[in-house]
């Protein structure tokens, strides 16, 4: 077994060479030692595509079809060009984005057709989206592990091997009834109830062990629940702060699945797109950790209600309790601390609850204009 013994002949060395008390990390690049983390045969070998920082990254997003990959691409392809950003999922396409910009099929559960695609593109960046969320999960545990965590695998030791960036989101959902929740740090107890969370701890582990283990580039955000006007929610618990938008602008009526006082981090999406694409910039020296709480506000249900209402005083809002997302509500920070990604790579965000309602407002009036003129 030639390539299992070379393999442990330089992990030996690399942690005999470990200075001190041995509590540094050992970082082995990859592509210094032509092993990968996957097995494989003795003749195979990696060769990452070297990225120089003046030249665009040629980026792709897996899972790009749910609420927040479309808007991805859109900002990075503003930034990058419209070829150098390519979406990928296992749906296909509406229209618009298909002739957005390049657009191909992926399922991350296929290792072998997810290597050919960052080798045929050349791909330096990967951002992976593809996941089920929580309350999705939550019905389909099976799926949620194979999608979340055999998934994961995959896109670890592919981007292990090709020297890629690699960006996970990671989310308020990876804490738990045990882990403070107001406000929660960076690093607490995570002992999360869903196969969601305890996934999503996986992979903040797993990609910090590959950036340690084998020099992996590896970021990651934790979001908190997303609010976007022009694409809808995937199956989480904070769905429903997207469709009382919704339902207010439809039939000034909303049934809201969670109790009035359950308070959540929450953002627009255009922070959280903005926030991804600045931590994929950020210097590596810049980044004291790769694993990073961000935040832009917390509100409860009944907080949200009452600044749509400013707007709209006819919206009547009832309550009809979910006990499932309830009690993942119920187990997940109420604020989110995210001093150190303020201080480490300058995170900032724009919008507030009465800035969110105002652009999530103008955005349904404007498209109420524009249907009622065609
Ligand atoms: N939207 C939110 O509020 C938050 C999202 N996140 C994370 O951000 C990422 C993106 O979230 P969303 O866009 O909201 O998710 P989403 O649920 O809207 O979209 C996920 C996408 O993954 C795709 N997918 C499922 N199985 C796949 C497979 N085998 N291969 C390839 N693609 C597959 C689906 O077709 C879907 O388009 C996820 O990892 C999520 O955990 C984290 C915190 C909050
Ligand atoms: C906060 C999330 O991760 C997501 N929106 C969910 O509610 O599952």
């Amino acid at each position: 077994m030639p390539v299992i013994r070379t393999i442990s002949k330089v992990a030996k060395q690399a942690l005999l060479s470990t200075p001190g008390c041995g509590c540094q990390p050992v970082t082995v690049a990859v592509r210094n030692i032509s092993f990968s983390p996957r097995q494989v045969t003795s003749d195979a070998s990696f060769h990452s595509v070297s990225f120089s920082e003046t030249d665009h990254p040629k980026v792709l997003i897996t899972g790009g079809l749910g609420q927040l990959g479309v808007g991805l691409a859109k900002l990075l392809r503003k930034r990058f060009g419209k070829n150098n950003v390519i979406l990928s999922d296992i749906r296909k396409p509406p229209s618009n984005v298909f002739h957005s910009g390049p657009f191909i099929y992926s399922d991350i559960l296929d290792y072998k057709n997810l290597r050919e695609i960052v080798v045929n593109n050349r791909i330096t960046w990967l951002v992976h989206y593809s996941a089920l969320l929580s309350a999705v999960g939550e019905a389909n545990v099976a799926l949620a592990r194979s999608v979340n965590i055999t998934g994961l695998h995959n896109i670890l030791d592919i981007a292990a091997e090709h020297g890629l960036r690699l960006f996970v989101p990671s989310t308020i959902g990876a804490f738990g009834p045990s882990s403070p929740r107001n406000p929660t740090p960076d690093l607490c107890v995570q002992r999360p109830r869903t196969i969601y969370g305890v996934s999503k701890v996986h992979a903040e582990l797993m990609g910090e062990y590959y950036h340690h283990r084998y020099g992996l580039d590896f970021r990651c955000l934790r979001y908190p629940g997303i609010i976007s006007a022009d694409s809808m929610p995937g199956g989480g618990t904070t769905d429903y702060a997207v469709q009382i938008f919704h339902d207010a602008i439809k039939k000034a009526k909303f049934e809201c699945n969670l109790r009035p006082d359950s308070r959540l981090p929450m953002m627009y999406i255009d922070d959280c797109l903005r926030a991804t694409l600045e931590v994929m910039e950020a210097p590596a020296d810049a980044l004291s950790m790769r694993t990073y709480n961000i935040n832009a506000m917390s509100f409860t249900p009944e907080e949200l209600a009452q600044e749509l209402q400013k707007q709209m005083p006819e919206l009547e809002v009832t309550y009809d309790i979910d006990p499932v997302r309830q009690a993942i509500a119920d187990s997940w920070p109420m604020n989110f601390d995210d001093s150190n990604a303020r201080k480490d790579w300058g995170w900032k965000h724009d919008y507030d609850l009465p800035e969110l309602v105002q652009t999530m407002l103008n955005y349904f009036g404007v498209e109420t204009r524009m249907a009622s003129a065609n």
